[in-house]
């Protein structure tokens, strides 16, 4: 105590420990030492739930973390013959070396659950998460209602692109396409890139209609402004298939076989446009 409160032990001892430490969540405490006394029983903090009792610095050289020593706290009753309680001893344990290599620990599982579910290059979700999210949107509808729409879209010609400007000038065209779409859809909508120059987009709750609208605005918005990079200027162009949930599709892979048909329908009929899959002709492969 003497070591880490800046208190000698003449100066605090027979005093008022409310009045040394006056920075003590004081209520909590007595009810804590009440039960003590009361039921004549151990009990114990940790500093995961009260990082600290006292606040003694923990002269340690850590960045980023409570600046105090963090704290397990032991309120042990001392009974006299008759077996009653007769004082509460407080024991206070540093555990501030486990506390950070803990919240360190958290801090990069944390940091690692975000990494293996974004795609480095886009910064948008990765494939296998994308797919797991639509895949639960689906299942949620299917089990409590509503619906969801979905697009997949993908560049046009990105091969002469690459080709013709360079893998790097390839990979600046994917971020701008990215961070152009964020600009056009809504929090709740879920993009990710799906493969190479491909993308997804789904849509809660969001019908044919305005599923053809996010889709012609995704488009617009995509290939209205040319890529600039390095000196290099190029238009370019995507071409996309939409499809929704609500006519009785209750499949996530049914829905993506759909909008990946119209897609396909998309670039056949000359690419630079979106293409529904429920108003794809009869005559046309559907499935
Ligand atoms: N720069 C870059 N290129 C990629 C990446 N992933 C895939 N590609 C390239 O994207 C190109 C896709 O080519 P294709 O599938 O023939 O498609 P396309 O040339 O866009 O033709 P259409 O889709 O029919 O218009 C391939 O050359 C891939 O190497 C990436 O992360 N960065």
């Amino acid at each position: 105590m003497e070591v880490h409160s800046d208190f000698s032990e003449n100066e605090i001892i027979g005093k008022n420990f409310f009045e040394c430490f006056k920075n003590i969540p004081q209520k909590w405490l007595e009810r804590k030492i009440n039960s003590v006394f009361l039921l004549n029983h151990e009990s114990y903090t940790s500093w995961e739930q009260r990082p600290y009792l006292l606040q003694f610095s923990h002269g340690r050289s850590v960045t980023g973390h409570l600046g105090f020593m963090y704290q397990n706290c032991n309120f042990t009753p001392i009974c006299n013959q008759d077996n009653e309680v007769e004082y509460v001893c407080i024991t206070i344990k540093d555990m501030t070396d486990i506390a950070i290599s803990t919240m360190q620990l958290k801090e990069a599982c944390t940091e690692l659950e975000r990494i293996s579910s974004i795609d480095g290059l886009t910064q948008l979700y990765n494939r296998a998460h994308w797919e797991k999210a639509f895949a639960n949107e689906v299942e949620r509808i299917d089990r409590y209602g509503g619906k969801v729409s979905l697009i997949i879209f993908d560049m046009d010609y990105f091969k002469s692109i690459n080709d013709n400007n360079g893998h790097l000038f390839g990979d600046q065209v994917l971020k701008e396409v990215a961070n152009r779409c964020k600009n056009v859809l809504r929090s709740v909508d879920v993009i990710g890139r799906y493969g190479g120059e491909e993308f997804v987009v789904f849509l809660p709750e969001t019908n044919i209609q305005e599923t053809a609208l996010v889709a012609e605005k995704l488009r617009k918005n995509i290939c209205d402004t040319p890529v600039y990079y390095e000196d290099i200027t190029l238009p370019i162009s995507i071409s996309a298939g939409f499809t929704t949930s609500a006519v009785e599709c209750n499949d996530f892979e049914k829905l993506l076989r759909q909008a990946d048909i119209a897609l396909y329908q998309a670039k056949a009929r000359g690419r630079n446009q979106c293409v529904n899959y429920l108003k794809l002709p009869v005559e046309e492969p559907k499935e």
